[in-house]
């Protein structure tokens, strides 16, 4: 199986012009883990996910893929680290247009030499990982929320990513479907031996999925906590980690204290 290299972030600032969304974030996420971003609405979770895909560019600090700095190598060099990325957004965004097939299809068919024969046999292969055998001619509106999803995920893996990146997968999904993505993440990342960084607020996928995480806190624009969802809902002190983590409010945390 291959190895993804391990994500070391180090004295990370990540903002908006003049604006500072989190500072000083340092970080490792190891070979296979499944790495989640956690923190209130706001605090910059999904800013810190586009600084680590090589969307935007640190205020201060870098991003290390295995030994490799992410913004001291050149363009072409990032360009390649990038195809190595896997991405799935929130909104999922197939093109609608195109069926299942060609929106799989379309990564393989810009990226790489395959024939149009060994493109659809990938095509084929992608979908009966994530559960869609069959679904090629559909086009996205004929899919359910989270066939929607399980299809975004096939294209995300078309050019066999080391590193899964993932904003809010469940979003939107109900509670059976997003359970099912949650097996589906786990079962991914034993078979293909990828790392999946996930932002995300859902309190069943965060003990359910999570090897890790870092928890990034809005007031004071950095992180309070880091670890394994569960060590961190038994041993964290922190009153907004453990409100995050319980659902409850600080304040009620504050007087359980
Ligand atoms: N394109 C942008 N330009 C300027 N500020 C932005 C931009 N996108 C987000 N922000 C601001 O940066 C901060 C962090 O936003 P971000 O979307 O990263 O938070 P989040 O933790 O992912 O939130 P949520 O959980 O609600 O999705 C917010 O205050 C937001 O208003």
């Amino acid at each position: 199986m291959r190895k993804a290299p391990p994500v070391h972030v180090k004295d990370l600032c990540i903002g908006y012009g003049d604006r500072v969304v989190q500072r000083d974030l340092t970080f490792k996420v190891e070979s296979g883990e499944i790495f989640l971003i956690m923190g209130g609405s706001g605090c910059g979770k999904s800013t810190l996910l586009r600084h680590m895909i090589g969307l935007m560019e640190p205020l201060a600090g870098d991003v290390y893929y295995g030994d490799e700095s992410y913004w001291r190598a050149g363009e072409p060099r990032r360009n390649a680290l990038k195809r190595t990325f896997g991405v799935l957004y929130q909104q999922g965004a197939l093109w609608s247009a195109m069926t299942v097939g060609e929106n799989v299809a379309l990564p393989l068919e810009q990226y790489t030499p395959l024939s149009k024969a060994d493109i659809q046999d990938v095509v084929a292969y992608k979908l009966a990982l994530v559960g869609l055998s069959g679904y090629e001619d559909h086009y996205p509106a004929q899919l359910s929320g989270g066939m929607k999803k399980r299809a975004a995920l096939a294209r995300a893996m078309a050019l066999d990513p080391d590193i899964l990146f993932f904003d809010e997968p469940s979003a939107g999904l109900d509670p059976v479907n997003a359970r099912l993505l949650d097996e589906l993440i786990l079962r991914l990342r034993d078979s293909l031996g990828a790392s999946f960084i996930v932002v995300t607020h859902e309190l069943e996928s965060i003990f359910a999925i999570g090897d890790n995480g870092i928890f990034l806190d809005g007031e004071t624009q950095t992180a309070i906590a880091m670890g394994a969802p569960k060590t961190l809902k038994e041993q964290c002190t922190d009153p907004k980690v453990r409100a995050f983590l319980m659902r409850r409010l600080p304040a009620d945390e504050r007087s359980v204290r």
